[in-house]
């Protein structure tokens, strides 16, 4: 694989301009050490380093600008001695434009209880092999270090929505949601000193807490600007709250959100989800769900959902979705592929991970465009009537 060009990097490791603005809704262009990125844009996750079933190349075909690498899972396994030759993810996963890590620190809070959280970090056991780990702030800026992604976010606490077992069903206090949110603020500024004093050249972004609090997001968002991170994310969302509480919350944060920097809404969503986050000032969005739904079948169109496993599709001679120009849906009926779910051939995940994963690409390429003419709105009501239609 060639070695990464010797590049110059950007100042505070990116540019970003706003090329056009609907509402609070932007058209932008991000900048990155590894490339450029148009906005607003879906990022495809990788889990152990790769998009589970899906080449590099066929990513790249499908219009992929920047990829999701997993900090927690890759320090684990293959760990950092492996990365650290290759000069980090890009020549070891063979993608060689933007990539961004997470801290880890939502992975450590999806342990539950084999976690220990206190002021310093987080201990737990390793989930591969039992070894006792302890994740800080700093040994998380340490790790992204290695991987060298463009874009760092901090290592933060995911407010939970539900406090305890799922069962006890009681909401986080406005008291505990502070304490997180103070929290995540301190480890912001540990992060910034232990980037900065590794010379890290790439982004770091700072991720806003304060659960369903608005003023507590204010805080947050307040204390996250002092620091001047070049990037900020919206966390502790999609985290089990109901659809209107996730609104509610950014329908408040986003348009206060800094409008010359990037704003990444953080695990987020299904389709409706993307183009409402784009109305209240969004840019960047991650979600496993078009990669995790295509393994179970569960496949998305521009006319609605579709579940391919029904036997409705077995003599089905359609594409997914007649107007997607996806290599599944140009190549392969919706009764191939219901053969193939059947028969659990690997095949079968490997087309439909290519057809959700290029909806939700093609999606976003449709918003920048509508921004673009200035159609946002009218894209958007054209978007919801469309979903509503059923495939
Ligand atoms: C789903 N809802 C949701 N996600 C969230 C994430 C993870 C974003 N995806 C990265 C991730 C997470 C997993 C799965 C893949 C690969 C890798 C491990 C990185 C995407 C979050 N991450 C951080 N650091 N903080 C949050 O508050 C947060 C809130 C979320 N709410
Ligand atoms: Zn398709």
């Amino acid at each position: 694989p060639s070695s990464a060009s010797a590049r110059i990097p950007l100042p505070s490791g990116l540019q970003f301009e706003v090329l056009k603005t609907e509402g609070h809704a932007r058209r932008g262009r991000l900048t990155l050490n590894h490339g450029v990125v148009e906005t607003p844009i879906f990022m495809p996750v990788g889990t152990y380093g790769t998009v589970k079933g899906v080449m590099p190349r066929s990513l790249e075909e499908m219009g992929a600008q920047i990829i999701l690498g997993n900090t927690f899972h890759l320090w684990l396994r293959p760990g950092m001695d492996v990365l650290r030759p290759f000069g980090g993810l890009h020549r070891f996963e063979g993608w060689h434009k933007p990539i961004l890590t997470d801290s880890g620190g939502f992975q450590v809070w999806s342990l539950g209880d084999m976690r220990k959280i206190s002021e310093e970090g987080v201990k737990f056991a390793s989930p591969v092999n039992g070894d006792k780990l302890f994740l800080t702030p700093e040994v998380s800026m340490q790790i992204q270090h290695v991987l060298n992604s463009d874009v760092v976010m901090q290592f933060d606490e995911c407010t939970p929505y539900i406090m305890g077992d799922k069962a006890s069903g009681r909401l986080t206090t406005e008291k505990e949601a502070r304490y997180s949110m103070e929290l995540s603020l301190r480890w912001a500024k540990r992060c910034q000193l232990e980037f900065e004093r590794l010379q890290n050249p790439n982004a770091l972004f700072g991720i806003v807490q304060g659960g369903m609090f608005t003023h507590l997001r204010d805080e947050s968002l307040a204390g996250l600007e002092l620091l001047d991170f070049p990037g900020l994310a919206v966390g502790g969302l999609s985290v089990g709250e109901p659809k209107a509480e996730m609104l509610r919350v950014l329908e408040h944060i986003g348009p206060r959100l800094p409008a010359h920097k990037p704003h990444y809404l953080m695990g987020v969503g299904t389709p409706e989800d993307l183009v409402d986050g784009v109305a209240n000032g969004i840019d960047m969005f991650d979600c496993v769900m078009p990669t995790r739904n295509a393994r179970n079948g569960h496949l998305f169109t521009r006319y609605g959902d579709l579940r391919l496993r029904n036997t409705r599709y077995k003599t089905d001679e359609r594409p997914l979705d007649e107007s997607c120009s996806c290599y599944t849906c140009t190549n392969f009926s919706r009764a191939y592929l219901h053969h193939l779910d059947r028969c659990g051939e690997m095949l079968g995940p490997m087309l439909t991970s290519v057809h959700n994963l290029h909806y939700y690409l093609d999606l976003m390429r449709e918003v920048r465009e509508s921004l673009d003419a200035g159609g946002f709105e009218a894209f958007r009501r054209q978007f919801a009537t469309d979903r509503a239609r059923g495939v």
